[in-house]
């Protein structure tokens, strides 16, 4: 009887997205508006790895040595707040959503992402905040279909060819150089791809959409779309 009152009481189960993909496919743009459009929170885990590395630089850590980032992995703490219109990163209390995006930060994540050690200590924290999402949640990344949630509901694997990510990351960074910028997105898509612990990766199970010839808005409506039919048993 008792279990009767709770299944009537209870709301949809909790529906769990991953999207995977390479820099600048629009994971993070998409992942955000698919959130607030069905009520889910929303994760960017490659914003972990940028906070975890941008306390190594303010430390003074040596990133050439994996055993020093292995060593200092579990000491800062990392706090994100999941509302995807206003999502927040803190290390230590610190608000860092500005300084994690400097081009530094950005050349030095893949080289920490690759340890082992960070790697375990931030898949736990996202799987205990995919767990704490009472609707849902969507989360973001390199590694989430594979390796952080195997059993999520959906999993998409965005793509978009080089040059569309370069130019889409240049027109960003204001002012930044096509040609510099998709080197640098080529380099950093090489060393995740290629790193021993959960490489970039599509699932088996994933859905590729190719974002090149895509408007975001599109992009953005073949997910939502994707999410309800899974809701709708389909
Ligand atoms: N389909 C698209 N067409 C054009 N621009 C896009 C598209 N998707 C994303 N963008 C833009 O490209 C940039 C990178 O997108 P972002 O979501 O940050 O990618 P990622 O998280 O995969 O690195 C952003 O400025 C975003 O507005
Ligand atoms: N699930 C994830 C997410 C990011 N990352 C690492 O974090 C870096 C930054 O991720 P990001 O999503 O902020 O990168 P952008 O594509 O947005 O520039 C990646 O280049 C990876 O090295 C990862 O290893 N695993």
């Amino acid at each position: 009887m008792e279990s009767v009152e709770k299944t009537a009481a209870a709301g949809p189960a909790p529906v769990i997205v991953a999207i995977d993909g390479p820099s600048g496919t629009g994971k993070s743009s998409t992942s955000k508006a698919v959130a607030a459009q069905l009520g889910l929170s929303y994760l960017d885990t490659g914003a972990q790895y940028r906070a975890i590395t941008w306390w190594m630089v303010a430390g003074g850590i040596d990133l050439t040595d994996p055993s020093a980032i292995a060593a200092a992995a579990g000491k800062p703490e990392i706090v994100s707040g999941t509302d995807p219109s206003a999502p927040t990163i803190t290390v230590d209390g610190t608000d860092v959503a500005g300084p994690i995006r400097t081009p530094e930060v950005t050349s030095k994540v893949s080289a920490v992402s690759a340890v082992p050690e960070v790697r375990t200590r931030i898949t736990e924290l996202q799987r205990s905040i995919a767990a704490a999402a009472e609707l849902g949640i969507v989360v973001e990344g390199r590694d989430i279909g594979t390796t952080v949630l195997p059993d999520a509901d959906l999993k998409i694997f965005l793509t978009a060819s080089p040059e569309a990510r370069a130019a889409r990351r240049s027109g960003e960074l204001k002012g930044a150089d096509v040609a510099t910028t998709r080197e640098a997105l080529i380099k950093r898509d090489a060393a995740d791809s290629s790193r021993k612990t959960s490489p970039l990766a599509k699932a088996a199970d994933a859905v590729e959409v190719d974002t090149t010839e895509l408007t975001l808005q599109q992009v953005i409506e073949c997910v939502v779309t994707l999410v309800e039919e899974k809701r709708a048993g389909k």
